[in-house]
């Protein structure tokens, strides 16, 4: 099943209880959290004060996409505030190991990140333990960027690895995602899009119903 992630980073902050409930309504999957820490990503957006807060609005799952140095400082906070995934960036992390049996030791599940120029087999020996990859289809900081197309290569081999493997890992691809290229990244292998600038700007419900259109067709 192909489930749609909307990232919050690209909603309205003066209306993100509406611009969530509206998301919930219309059929997203999970709600997409992007944590940046103005060291590891240029930009700072929130933390898990501002999370703890938004986990009354709905009870979709919480997909917290750490973009922090050395996350383990954090990862109770994260866990504290109401997170279902956690993900960690494979390159802010001195010990990826440790962290992702941090997380999982929380009943939370882990996952990793790998930024556009970082090769796959950083994750050679920590596959098994992981829930889920996040292939990053843009450079991380912002929303509104181009998706990158060699990223398609990296999810078809990642999962063929999976495959070949026989494990179950869902593959999550983030940045630069929208209806017209949406297809390509399933295809490739992909089975959890995040879509930014995609839901919310413009209709927001319209847009999450668009894409779970092309989600259901391709699932026919
Ligand atoms: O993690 C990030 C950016 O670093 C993303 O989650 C973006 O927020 C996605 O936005 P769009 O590229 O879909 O506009
Ligand atoms: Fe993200």
């Amino acid at each position: 099943m192909i489930k749609l992630a909307p990232s919050i980073l690209s909603a309205d902050f003066s209306m993100l209880k509406n611009n969530i409930e509206i998301i919930d309504e219309a059929g997203a999957s999970m709600v997409h959290l992007d944590v940046m820490d103005g060291s590891f990503v240029p930009n700072i957006s929130f933390g898990p004060v501002v999370i703890k807060s938004l986990r009354k609005i709905t009870k979709k799952a919480f997909d917290v996409h750490l973009m922090i140095d050395e996350p383990t400082r954090y990862i109770d906070d994260f866990c504290n505030a109401g997170a279902d995934i956690i993900t960690v960036h494979a390159e802010a992390c001195t010990h990826l190991h440790r962290t992702i049996q941090q997380i999982k030791s929380k009943n939370v599940k882990a996952a990793v990140a790998l930024n556009p120029a970082t090769p796959l087999n950083v994750l050679d020996y920590v596959l098994e333990d992981l829930d889920m990859v996040l292939i990053m289809s843009v450079n991380p900081g912002f929303g509104g960027q181009s998706f990158i197309p060699n990223s398609l290569d990296k999810i078809k081999s990642l999962r063929k690895q999976i495959t070949d493997k026989g494990l179950t890992i869902d593959i999550q691809v983030d940045g630069g995602i929208n209806t017209s290229n949406v297809r390509t990244v399933i295809e490739a292998g992909a089975n959890i899009i995040v879509a930014g600038s995609a839901v919310f700007k413009g209709d927001i419900a319209s847009q999450v119903k668009g894409f779970n259109a092309i989600f259901e067709e391709i699932g026919e």
